[in-house]
């Protein structure tokens, strides 16, 4: 049998997992091997678990049964799908961050507002921005907790083409830049854009993984080969 562990240089070992909610089994994991090298996409129908499984491995949520253990030092960022904004201006939206790092100075907080392509719109009241501009601000904030695996639940859902290429490239940066990525998404051409590895859930199982190219031509499990088809009907 291949050992799994010997393949990542990162990864997160999960064991006898399960997340339950009003008597419901959201998340069944007994045993799995999350790479954390680089960049991986969490693919599957809506309700399937994949925000579960990131809060989960964020640490956000706790198991209710079964272990989470990372093979690193890990400091990780979730950006979740929906972060409400307070009635300010961006950069006091991103500046909240401090509350969690109180280290942060301002001189971070104004390179990471360049970098994220929101220096324009720095003292613009954040609760008006679009949706696009709001993720960028939400990964903004992330980036300066310098994790070093970065968690993005749907990352670029509602965004137009141009936001979303906008959003992928600060992904890719974030890897060039030392961090790695788990995303989840609905959208599978960005999925084969950027990520390497796919974990498929389905069900609060994860009932396929591998790297995205023999997943996309070869799907082995019929879930995976189901969700295809439906996803590129409706692409
Ligand atoms: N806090 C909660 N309380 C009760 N049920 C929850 C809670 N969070 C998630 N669930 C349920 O757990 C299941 C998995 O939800 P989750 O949000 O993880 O799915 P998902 O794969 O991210 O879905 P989507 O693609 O629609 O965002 C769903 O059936 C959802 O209703």
């Amino acid at each position: 049998m291949v050992n799994m562990t010997n393949l990542f240089e990162k990864f997160i070992e999960l064991k006898g997992i399960t997340v339950n909610s009003n008597g419901r089994t959201i998340l069944n994991i007994p045993h799995a091997i999350i790479p954390a090298d680089r960049i991986t996409a969490c693919i599957g129908p809506n309700g399937a678990g994949k925000t579960t499984l990131l809060k989960l491995l964020d640490g956000l949520i706790q198991p209710d049964t079964g272990t989470v253990s990372y093979s690193f030092a890990s400091k990780t960022s979730l950006v979740l799908h929906h972060t409400p904004m307070i009635k300010a201006s961006t950069k006091t939206n991103i500046s909240l961050v401090k509350d969690v790092d109180p280290t942060i100075d301002a001189r971070a907080i104004d390179q990471v507002i360049e970098r994220v392509g929101l220096k324009g719109l720095a003292n613009s009241p954040a609760h008006k921005l679009s949706a696009g501009e709001r993720q960028k601000l939400c990964l903004g904030r992330a980036i300066l907790q310098k994790p070093n695996l970065v968690l993005l639940d749907e990352p670029t859902a509602n965004l137009d083409p141009n936001a979303t290429e906008q959003v992928e490239k600060i992904i890719q940066e974030l890897t060039q830049q030392g961090s790695d990525v788990i995303f989840s998404s609905h959208q599978l051409a960005q999925v084969q854009r950027l990520a390497e590895y796919i974990l498929f859930i389905d069900q609060g199982e994860i009932k396929e993984k591998g790297p995205v190219g023999p997943f996309f031509t070869n799907p082995e499990t019929s879930a995976a080969k189901r969700y295809l088809q439906q996803e590129l009907i409706t692409d």
